[in-house]
Order: structure tokens, then C-alpha cells, then sequence
């Protein structure tokens, strides 16, 4: 090697924000190789106790030694000391508030240590401990070298580098080539090898990688202050704490110089600590490989303060998770799934310290047993154990403070609040990339390019080794807790890159390594045969040596040499997975699981948005159908109810009609002329029914609430008051008593039938129009039909209906235009009258007289022979027969004309002597009662009406 150059010390404890980017490749400033590197202590100086096999006796340490050693630390304490913020005792530190906790920063708004510390560093080189033989320590004198920063994962390919002088004093001082610890003089650590150069051309690959393997184990010692500020007592020997070298010397028995990743002083926050320490290593785990951070060291020493921190200095875990949730904001191209668990091996046995059924403080329920399984994929892991997905940062700090709550604390010699388990916080982070916004993939379809990244971070506070207590829980506790340290020892200073043919790890003998012996060994074995970066956090507290402590002090350091030296990592970013389950290691991947299952239920919202809708539409359908069904009903009954209503007064109008025709023929008294064209005119012209009918409608007179009105009687009707012989006399005579004052009675029967044919008028103009507006809806919905395709009965029924309705209306305008003749006629017969009687001088008949007749004769009143007796009898006055004849004549005309109207529109067949009947009668077999339809609304009605009330005809 050539000799190295004397380079100017870099920066004392370089910060974070000196480190290259973490993403940068492994390139690195490095130091020329030095011929005055100090390779030349041979394996076998470097050889010291700490390779001695596990289990043999740690060296006894020189109690005056120690005494002398923590003396000169005195100076620096007090430094240091007085430096250090009043450290909070563990009551504060268990009452921490997560709303204390820092919340997660906007990118890079955490001040790095870089700057929070930067106000330390010039305390730095005066909280160094001068060290009494420091001739031998001091800088320049026999400088060695050493780079603080192995090329790795974790510190960014070491672009920093720090020079150490260095001189070995002893076999048990660290070799100074070793770039972490000279206590065990492993020569095969990374900075015995170590070449800076800028670059890694000329280094074999092997080299490379065992350097990076190194590199990827971080070990840091960090010196807890004096709880009250005091001076530290002297102890035999002498303690160095120099930050800025990340040095600790002790000049005492075993003394030696100790040299690891980073050196804490007792004045140094918890950030610096974090930052130095963990935050690479948590931001790799964010990129995909596993990480291990764990606090070793003797009870009171500070690893949960450490881990923890306090509200005002929060410590490796609340810090962790702000920079995981940052380092989430800041990668915007995947997407994260964390999970955590949390869980405690107490007395060899593993707790949930997050399950629902771990009670609080020191008196858990029940719970199930957790067991520790391995898998290919997975390696070890604790089953069943409850984990939680967390969202934010306050909600994972939440539920690590429900597990802390639950953890077991007692009171130690060292601590008033000793954690007397071994506390294992496990965050799970699963990534995968987001699919990009206009990517070809459906994001619905699940497919995404890449699969799933699982890593963990697991971050451990050990419980402290202590000497055996006098309680005897704290006893038992304390030698589960040793007797897993001890292991943890043990296979750390076994640790070799050897493995059997099986591929089980084994020591440089080929021995296996303990790894069961316990349960936290178990769960440590990952992370410590490789798998993961780690980093260890060794707390001491000199202050204890004078409580004959300083033996331990000196194992923990001896095992963060160790440690060092010995663990070997060649953490592999984790594999992405694919697929949602089946094997083992897929279904841990959640965040595929929760892809498939947000999937199939967006589907399953799909398809039941689908039928919702359809249904909906069903729904809607159904309703408008109804509505449809339900006018169109509305629309029957209003026209049925108008029909009826028309039909009825048709009726009306027909019997008064004839009335008026039986009046004039009657009001001059004479039953003649009626009973006459009843028996000769019309009986022989005209049917017997169509005499019954106009006799019978005659009967219904309208006005005289003594007679039924025509309407309520019918021809076919077996009512017997209703059913009255052919023409008789009393009927004529009931005309008689009526209408009997003849002029003023046929003036009254034209106004009626006037104002009745208005009535009638209007009610046609408003039967038009409804029959209109149905035939619009009807054509309407018709229209709807064809255009759906789908020709409905309904639609055809309607057209029947609407034609029925066409002819119905022609129908009543025929029979409007033969009353419109008949009034013309009847006016024309009233004129010829009023001359009649203008001419004769006036009705010799009195109505009184009449009436006096009756009452005198009352047996003759209802008989039907009296009326025409009554015209045989009485005496016609010349002028007077002449007038009723031209009356007969008048009537007889226009009944011919009517009757010659129906044969002609074929609705009558006139017979060969003169007789009519019905044309709908000659095609009927039947020989039921011939009626002539307009003639004889009655019957036709009550036909009709029989047929119109039918609701399904046919
Ligand atoms: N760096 C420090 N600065 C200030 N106070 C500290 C520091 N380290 C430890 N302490 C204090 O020392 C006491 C013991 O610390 P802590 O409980 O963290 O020790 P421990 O190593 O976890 O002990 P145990 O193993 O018994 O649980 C606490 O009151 C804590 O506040």
C-alpha cells in the first residue's frame, strides 16, 4: 500500500446533508491507499477475548481502573453536562403525547442534524474527553486512518471519509484499520481494506461486495448523560468520548481504543442521533428492502429514550414514521399499503402488545399463544399476530402508543421504569407503481405494471441486561432478558458468511448457530444472516462504572465491535410480487388483495347500478303504462257516461217529439184524428209497434210529475203498470187534461223543444270534442305503438270504438236533422191551426167543461174507449174539421215522408200492402217486435243501452 497522504480532517461528524443522494450510485471519494495504513497488526494482535467462544468468562475489569477512567471523564461530563438539556426522567417520557410528536414535515422541512446540530458542533471538540494518555491518542502522532463511511446502502457509498489518528496501545485497542471497531481487530472488516479512491475501478468485485456488506450494517454507541447533570464520577481507567472521531477510549484493564459508525456524546439529540443513525436505513426500507433497527445496552441506559424520545425530542420510531409518510408525499409515481404490529417477548413468551385482549400495564389477559414460523419468503415472522393498517402519521404514532401502553415496565437498581421486555415495532410497506394517468391498462382492471414490493422495518428495543436483581419477578425477568442477550451475543460474535450443505448458517467451525435458543434470536435471525440492512444503537452510561458497571459498559461495547465486524449483509431489494394470494407470500401482499377486492366490488357497484336502473326503467315503464291504462279508462267512462247522458236525453227529445205531434193532434179536444191515423193511417202504414211506441211516448208528457216520464218505459219492459194496451182512449184523454189548451199548449211544446234542441246541440258540440280529444290520445298512443312495433289490442279496439262512435254521431245527426223537419212541420201545423182557428171563432171545447165532464163521468175517465167515443161524438164545427184535417194531412205528410226517408236509407222494407218493417228485422229470424229505429228511440235505446253498459262486448 502506498503511503497515505495527510489529508485535512473533513468536517467532524459529517452530517446527513453532506451524504450524496440516496438514489446516487455507489461512487465514492476515497482516500489513496497508504503504505502507513495499519495493516501491519497481524491477525493475531488483532485476535483479542472477544473472539474467545461464547460463554467464556468476560475479563474481569480493573475496578481502580475504571474509577481513574471515569475521573478524567469528569471534565468532559461537566461539558457535556452542562451542555445537555435536563433529561427528562422516564415518567415524562411515558406520558408523551402524540399530539406531540412532530407532525410529518412538508419535504425537507424537518431540519436535517445537519443544522439542528450545527450549534452542537462547535461543543463537539470541547466535549471530546481528553484522555490522559492521550500522548498515545493524539492526533498526528502515528495517525492511522480510517473512512467513517463504508460504501453502502445505508451511508451513500461513503463519500465522506474521516482520518483517525489512532495509535494501538494494546492488543484489546481496536485495530485502527478497522474502520467501525478495533476492539476484535477483524481484519477482514471493510476499512482494513478500505481504499479510497474515487472511484471502484481496480477493486475486485468480491472486494466491493464485502465492503458493501459491511457497509450495510451500521453501528453506533451513544453515551447517556448524567440524569441530574452532575459530573460523572471517576471510575478506574479512562473514558474517551470523542463524537467527532466516533471514538471511545478506555485506558482502564481490557481498556482500548473503540471506533464505530458514529459515536454519540451524551449531549446529543435524539435527532442527530435518528438522522446519523436510521434515516437511510428507513428510507431504504421505503425502497424495498428490509431494515433493522435495534437499541442494545445495560438497563437505564437510554434505549427507549433513544427509540421513543420524549414529547420535546422524539426519538428513531416517531421519526421513522414522519420520514416513511414523507418519503410517501414525495414519490407520487407508486403507491403505499402500511401495516403495523407491535409486539413484546416477555419471559420468552411473545405478546400482541396491539391485540385487543393485552390488557394494559403488567397484568395481560389471556391471549394466544404467538409462535414464530419461517418462510421462504416471509423468514421469521410471529403468527397470529394483529396488524393494523395505518394512514397517517398521528394514526400509526396512535397505535404504537396503545403498544407501549401495554408493555411491561418494573422498577431496576438503574431505571424507576425498566422496560422488562424485549419490544418489537414492525411496519410493513407495500409499494407498487401507480398506474400512469392515460396508460393503456385499465386501472380497473387491475393490471398494473410491476407487482408488489414488500419490505419491513422493524424497529427493536431491547431490554437492558442488568446484574441479578434481589426482587425475585425481576430475577426471573432478568434472566430471560440475559439469557437472550447472551444468545444475541453469542451468535453475533459467531457470525460468518459459512453455511452448511442444507444452507444453514453455521460458524467458521461449521457449528450452527443458535438461533433458537431465543425467541429474540429467532426473530432477529433475518436481519442478522443478511437479509436486511441493520443498524444497532449501543447505549452506555458511564456514570455507572462506579457501581462496579463499567465490566458491562465494556461489553456493550465489545459487542457493538463485534457487531460490527461480524454481521454480514447483502440486503437484496425484495421482489415484487404478483398475484393476490394462493401462496403464502401473496397473500401478505395486501395491497394486491385490496386492488382485486376494490375491483371486484367496483364491478359488483357496476352491475348493481345496472339492474337498479333497469329496474328503475321497469318501474318507470310499468308506471307510464298504468297511466296510459288508467286515462284511457278515465277517457271509456266519460265517453260511456256522455253517451248514456245523450242517449237519454235523445230519448227525452224523441218523446217529446211525439208528444208534441199527439198534442197538436189533441188539442182541440178530439181523440179522432190520432185514433184514426193509429188505426187506419198508421196501422195500416206503419207497424203495430211503431203505434205502441208513439202511444206509449205519448204517454211520457214531460211536466207532470203524475206521469212517468217516456223514458222509463219500454216495449219490451214486463213491467205490467208500464206495459198499456194499444191506443186507448184514457191516454188521449191524460193528453186532453195536459195539453188540452191547444195554441198556448203548442207554444209551450216548441219553446221546449227549442231550448231541448239546444241543449241537444250543445251536447253533440261537446260529445265532438271529447270524442276528439280521445281519438287525438288514442291516435297518440296508436302512434307510440307502431312506432314501438308492437300492435296492441287496446289500439285496435279503439278504432272500432272510434268508428262506433262515427256512426253513432252520424247517427244523431240524422235523427237531429228528421226533429228538425218534424219542428218545422209541427211550426208549419201550428200556423195552419191558428188560421183554422182564427177562422172558425175559437175552440167551442172548454177545457173546464171537459174536466167537469170527467169528474161527472169519472168511470169514463181511463176507459179506453171513452176518447174515441168522444171524437165520434162530439160535433165538429166545419171550420174546426177542415183545420184537423189539414192537421191530419199535415202529420200524415211528414210521418210518410220520414218513413219513405228510412226505406230509402234502407233502414225500413216497406211490405207489398203498404206495410213496414224493420231491415234489420227481415234478416232476423226471429219474429219478435219490429221497431223502427229513430221512430222508436225507447226500444232502440233500451238496446243500445243494453249493449253499451256491456263492458267487454263481444
Ligand atoms: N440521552 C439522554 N438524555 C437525557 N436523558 C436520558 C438519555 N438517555 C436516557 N435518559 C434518561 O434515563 C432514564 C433511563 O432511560 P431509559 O428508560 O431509556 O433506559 P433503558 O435503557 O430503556 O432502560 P431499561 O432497559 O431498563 O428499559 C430515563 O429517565 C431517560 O429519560
Amino acid at each position: 500500500m502506498s503511503a497515505l497522504p495527510q489529508p485535512s480532517r473533513p468536517a467532524a461528524n459529517p452530517s446527513p446533508g453532506q451524504f450524496p443522494p440516496l438514489a446516487a450510485p455507489k461512487s465514492r471519494k476515497s482516500l489513496p491507499p497508504s503504505s502507513d495504513f495499519p495493516r501491519a497488526l497481524s491477525p493475531s494482535q488483532i485476535s483479542t477475548k472477544l473472539r474467545a467462544p461464547p460463554g467464556s468468562p468476560r475479563p474481569a475489569l480493573n475496578k481502580s481502573a475504571l474509577t481513574n477512567s471515569v475521573s478524567n471523564l469528569t471534565s468532559s461530563q461537566s461539558i457535556s453536562g452542562s451542555r445537555t438539556p435536563s433529561s427528562p426522567d422516564k415518567s415524562l417520557r411515558r406520558t408523551i403525547s402524540i399530539a406531540a410528536f412532530p407532525q410529518p414535515p412538508k419535504a425537507g422541512s424537518r431540519p436535517s442534524t445537519a443544522s439542528s446540530i450545527s450549534g452542537i458542533q462547535s461543543l463537539h471538540s470541547s466535549g471530546s474527553v481528553k484522555v490522559k494518555r492521550g500522548s498515545r491518542l493524539s492526533a498526528g502522532t502515528n495517525s492511522s486512518y480510517r473512512s467513517s463511511q463504508t460504501p453502502s446502502l445505508l451511508n451513500g457509498a461513503g463519500d465522506s471519509k474521516s482520518i483517525i489518528s489512532i495509535e494501538a496501545r494494546d492488543p484489546e485497542a481496536s485495530p485502527p484499520q478497522s474502520r467501525s471497531s478495533s476492539a476484535q481487530g477483524s481484519y477482514s472488516t471493510s476499512a482494513t481494506t478500505f481504499e479510497d479512491t474515487d472511484d471502484t475501478a481496480g477493486i475486485p468485485k468480491a472486494h466491493m461486495k464485502t465492503r458493501e456488506a459491511k457497509g450495510n450494517v451500521i453501528v453506533s454507541v451513544r453515551v447517556r448523560p448524567d440524569v441530574n447533570g452532575t459530573e460523572t464520577p471517576k471510575a478506574n481507567g479512562e473514558w474517551n468520548v470523542d463524537g467527532r472521531k466516533s471514538l471511545i477510549s478506555y485506558s482502564g484493564k481490557e481498556g482500548g481504543d473503540y471506533f464505530y459508525d458514529n459515536v454519540f456524546s451524551p449531549h446529543e439529540h435524539n435527532a442527530r442521533v435518528y438522522d446519523a443513525a436510521a434515516k437511510r436505513l428507513v428510507r431504504r426500507v421505503m425502497e424495498g428492502y428490509h431494515g433493522t433497527v435495534f437499541a442494545y445496552g445495560m438497563t437505564g441506559t437510554g434505549k427507549t429514550f433513544s427509540m421513543q424520545g420524549t414529547a420535546t425530542s422524539p426519538g428513531v420510531i416517531p421519526l421513522a414514521i414522519t420520514d416513511i409518510f414523507s418519503f410517501i408525499r414525495e414519490t407520487p409515481h407508486r403507491e403505499f399499503l402500511l401495516r403495523v404490529s407491535y409486539l413484546e417477548i416477555y419471559n420468552e413468551k411473545i405478546h400482541d402488545l396491539l391485540s385487543a385482549s393485552a390488557s394494559s400495564g403488567n397484568t395481560p389477559l389471556q391471549q394466544e399463544e404467538i409462535k414464530l414460523r419461517e418462510d421462504s419468503k416471509r423468514g421469521v415472522y410471529a403468527t397470529p399476530l394483529k396488524e393494523e393498517i395505518v394512514q397517517s402519521p398521528t394514526q400509526l404514532l396512535r397505535v404504537i402508543a396503545r403498544g407501549d401502553h401495554a408493555r411491561r415496565t418494573g422498577s431496576t437498581q438503574f431505571n424507576a421504569r425498566s422496560s422488562r421486555s424485549h419490544a418489537v415495532v414492525q411496519i410493513v410497506v407495500e409499494s407498487r407503481e401507480r398506474v400512469p394517468a392515460g396508460a393503456t391498462q385499465d386501472r380497473r382492471s387491475g393490471m398494473a405494471p410491476g407487482g408488489v414490493r414488500v419490505s419491513t422495518l422493524s424497529l427493536i428495543d431491547l431490554a437492558g441486561s442488568e446484574r441479578a436483581a434481589d426482587d425475585k419477578e425481576r430475577r426471573t425477568e432478568g434472566a430471560h432478558i440475559n439469557k437472550s442477550l447472551l444468545t444475541l451475543g453469542t451468535i453475533i460474535s459467531r457470525l460468518s458468511e459459512t453455511k452448511d450443505k442444507a444452507d444453514n448458517p453455521t460458524d467458521r467451525e461449521g457449528r450452527h448457530l443458535p438461533y433458537r435458543d431465543s425467541k429474540l434470536t429467532r426473530l432477529l435471525q433475518p436481519a442478522l444472516s443478511g437479509n436486511s440492512l441493520v443498524s444497532i444503537l449501543c447505549t452506555v452510561h458511564l456514570g455507572m462504572v462506579v457501581n462496579s458497571n463499567s465490566g458491562e459498559t465494556l461489553n456493550t461495547l465489545k459487542f457493538a465491535a463485534r457487531a460490527k465486524n461480524n454481521i454480514v449483509s447483502h440486503a437484496k431489494r425484495a421482489e415484487e410480487a404478483f398475484g393476490s394470494g394462493g401462496s403464502d407470500a401473496g397473500s401478505r401482499v395486501l395491497l394486491e388483495r385490496y386492488r382485486m377486492e376494490i375491483q371486484a366490488l367496483r364491478s359488483q357497484l357496476e352491475s348493481q347500478t345496472k339492474a337498479q336502473a333497469e329496474k328503475e326503467l321497469k318501474l318507470e315503464e310499468q308506471q307510464l303504462e298504468k297511466e296510459a291504462q288508467a286515462r284511457h279508462e278515465e277517457q271509456m267512462l266519460e265517453m260511456q257516461l256522455a253517451r248514456t247522458a245523450l242517449k237519454e236525453r235523445i230519448e227525452h227529445l224523441n218523446r217529446l217529439i211525439l208528444c208534441s205531434k199527439s198534442t197538436g193532434v189533441n188539442s182541440q179536444g178530439s181523440m179522432l184524428a190520432l185514433g184514426r191515423l193509429s188505426r187506419m193511417s198508421i196501422a195500416e202504414s206503419v207497424s203495430r209497434s211503431l203505434r205502441s211506441s208513439v202511444s206509449q211516448s205519448t204517454l211520457g208528457a214531460y211536466g207532470n210529475s203524475s206521469l212517468r216520464p217516456a223514458s222509463f218505459l219500454s216495449v219490451n219492459s214486463n213491467d205490467p203498470s208500464t206495459t198499456l194496451p194499444f191506443p186507448g182512449n184514457d191516454e188521449e184523454e191524460d193528453i186532453m187534461g195536459e195539453f188540452a189548451d191547444g195554441k198556448a199548449s203548442a207554444q209551450r211544446q216548441i219553446a221546449a223543444l227549442q231550448a231541448d234542441l239546444g241543449d241537444k246541440n250543445r251536447y253533440i258540440s261537446t260529445l265532438e270534442r271529447r270524442l276528439l280529444q280521445a281519438r287525438r290520445s288514442s291516435h297518440s298512443r296508436m302512434s307510440i305503438g307502431i312506432k314501438s312495433g308492437i300492435p296492441t289490442p287496446e289500439n285496435s279496439d279503439m278504432a272500432v270504438l272510434l268508428r262506433e262512435k262515427d256512426m253513432e254521431i252520424n247517427e244523431l245527426r240524422q235523427q237531429l236533422d228528421d226533429k228538425d223537419r218534424m219542428l218545422a212541420a209541427l211550426r208549419s201545423a201550428a200556423r195552419h191551426r191558428d188560421l183554422a182557428h182564427f177562422a172558425t171563432d175559437t175552440c167551442p171545447v172548454d177545457l173546464n167543461e171537459k174536466n167537469e165532464h170527467r169528474q161527472s163521468h169519472p168511470e169514463m175517465a181511463h176507459s179506453p174507449a171513452t176518447e174515441s167515443i168522444n171524437g165520434l161524438l162530439l160535433p165538429l164545427r166545419d171550420g174546426e174539421t177542415n183545420g184537423r184535417k189539414s192537421i191530419d194531412d199535415e202529420m200524415s205528410r211528414i210521418l210518410d215522408e220520414m218513413i219513405q226517408d228510412r226505406v230509402e236509407s234502407g233502414q225500413l222494407i216497406k211490405g207489398c200492402r203498404g206495410s213496414v218493417r224493420l231491415a234489420s228485422e227481415s234478416r232476423r229470424p226471429s219474429n219478435s217486435t219490429p221497431t223502427v229505429e229513430g221512430l222508436n228511440p225507447g226500444n232502440t235505446t233500451s238496446d243500445n243501452i243494453d249493449h253499451d253498459y256491456d263492458p267487454q262486448p263481444g
